[in-house]
C-alpha cells in the first residue's frame, strides 16, 4: 500500500526586502511568499512554494487567493489520494481546476520534494538527472535611483556575485529610461552583460524607438517590451532588431511558446515554474522552445528559497541555459525561512543537494514571519 495525502497546510509569509524594488507596474516592499507543507501517512512532508509580485499587479493570481485554492479547492481533490503518483495527482486536479497554475506549480513541487524525500534522491535526478550544479544568476538592478544601481553593480562585481544585470524600465518616459540604462552600461563595462525588463509597458511604436536606442547604448536582450497578448508586435520587433528580445509575460506554457515560435518569433523565453505550473511541467516548454531554436532562461517571480531551489532542479537538467538566470530572488529578501541558505558565489548559485530539493524549514523563523 502506498503512502496516501494526509494534510496540505497553504501559508502566507511576508518577508520585507533588502530595497525597494522598482518594476514598470509595481514598486516592491515586502514580498509574500505562499509556502504549501503536504504531509503523507509515513510522516513524510514535501515543501512547494508560490510567489507573485506585487499583490495583483503582476498577473491574475494573489497570494491570498493561491492559498483560497489550495485550501478549498485544491486540498480536498488530494487528501487520501496516493502520495507518490504525481502524474496522476496532476491529472486529477487539471480536471477540476483551470488555470492557477501558481498554485499548481506549489503543489507539483510539494509532491516532488515528498516523493524525493521518500526515495532519498533529490528533485533534479526525479527530472531526469542535473547536468549542471552551478548556474549563473544575474541581479535586477531596480532601486528607482542611476547613481545607487551603480554603486550597488559595483559591489557586486568585486564581490563576484554577479557579473550581469537586468534593469527594471517602462515606468518613466523613453528616453529618461534609455539615458538610465546607458549611464549604467557605461559604469558596469563590456564584461558585464546588461538588459532591461519593460514588463509590457511599451506599445510597439515606442519600443521600435526604444529598441534603436538600446541597441546603440549596448544592450544585450530587451524583455517583454509590449503586451503579453500582442504576440505579432514580438514577431515584428524581433524581425526588425539584431537585439534579442526575452519573452516573459508572453509565454506561461508549452502552448504559448509553440504558438509564439509558430508565429515566427526568433528570441528566447523565460522560464518560470511559476508561470508553467511547476518544475516538471515547465521543461514541457523548454523543450519546445528547443525544438524551434529558441533560446532559454531560467526566469523568477521573485521566488524565496523554496521555489528558487525548485526552479534550479528544473534548470539544472537542461544542456544549455543560453541566456543564464536570474534566480536571486533569496537575495532580495532581508531574512529567510530555511536552516540553510542557498550557496552564492562565482557569479552564480549551486544547486542544493541531499534528497528532494535539499531544503529544510527554519520553524522559528516561519513562526515569525508568518501573516498571523
Ligand atoms: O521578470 C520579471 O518580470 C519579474 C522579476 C524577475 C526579476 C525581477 O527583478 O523581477
Ligand atoms: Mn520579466
Amino acid at each position: 500500500m502506498s503512502a496516501t495525502i494526509q494534510s496540505i497546510e497553504a501559508i502566507l509569509v511576508d518577508i520585507p526586502t533588502i530595497r525597494p524594488h522598482k518594476l514598470s507596474m509595481t514598486t516592491m516592499g515586502v514580498q509574500t511568499m505562499v509556502i504549501v507543507r503536504v504531509t503523507d501517512s509515513d510522516g513524510i512532508e514535501g515543501l512547494g512554494e508560490a510567489t507573485t509580485i506585487g499583490g495583483l499587479a503582476y498577473g491574475p493570481e494573489s497570494p491570498e487567493s493561491v492559498k483560497l485554492t489550495i485550501d478549498h479547492y485544491v486540498a480536498p481533490l488530494l487528501i487520501n489520494q496516493p502520495a507518490d503518483n504525481i502524474n496522476t495527482l496532476k491529472v486529477r486536479l487539471g480536471r477540476v481546476i483551470r488555470g492557477n497554475t501558481l498554485a499548481k506549480s506549489a503543489i507539483e513541487t510539494a509532491l516532488l520534494d515528498l516523493q524525493g524525500k521518500r526515495l532519498q534522491r533529490p528533485v533534479a535526478e526525479l527530472l531526469g538527472g542535473a547536468v549542471h550544479t552551478h548556474m549563473p544568476v544575474l541581479w535586477t538592478l531596480a532601486s528607482g535611483d542611476t547613481g545607487k544601481d551603480i554603486d550597488e553593480a559595483m559591489n557586486l562585481i568585486e564581490a563576484r556575485r554577479h557579473c550581469d544585470f537586468k534593469l527594471k524600465i517602462g515606468s518613466r518616459p523613453l528616453m529618461d529610461d534609455v539615458r538610465h540604462v546607458a549611464a549604467i552600461k557605461e559604469a558596469v563595462g563590456d564584461s558585464a552583460s546588461v538588459r532591461v525588463d519593460v514588463n509590457q509597458a511599451w506599445d510597439e511604436a515606442t519600443a521600435a524607438k526604444g529598441m534603436a536606442e538600446l541597441q546603440a547604448a549596448g544592450i544585450d536582450l530587451v524583455e517583454q517590451p509590449t503586451p503579453m497578448k500582442h504576440f505579432d508586435s514580438l514577431v515584428r520587433l524581433s524581425d526588425k532588431f539584431h537585439l534579442p528580445i526575452l519573452a516573459d509575460e508572453a509565454v506561461a506554457d508549452a502552448t504559448d511558446g509553440f504558438n509564439l515560435a509558430a508565429a515566427g518569433f526568433g528570441g528566447a523565453y523565460a522560464l518560470k515554474i511559476a508561470k508553467s505550473g511547476g518544475p516538471a511541467r515547465v521543461l514541457e516548454l523548454a523543450a519546445v522552445a528547443s525544438a524551434a531554436g529558441i533560446g532559454l532562461y531560467g526566469g523568477t517571480m521573485l521566488e524565496g528559497t523554496i521555489g528558487t531551489a525548485a526552479s534550479l532542479h528544473a534548470w539544472s537538467t537542461l544542456e544549455t541555459l543560453h541566456w543564464g538566470t536570474e534566480m536571486f530572488g533569496p537575495l532580495l529578501m532581508k531574512d529567510d525561512i530555511v536552516v540553510t541558505p542557498l550557496t552564492y558565489r562565482d557569479n552564480g548559485v549551486e544547486l542544493p543537494d541531499g534528497p528532494g530539493l535539499g531544503i529544510a524549514i527554519d520553524e522559528d523563523k516561519l513562526e515569525h514571519y508568518r501573516r498571523k
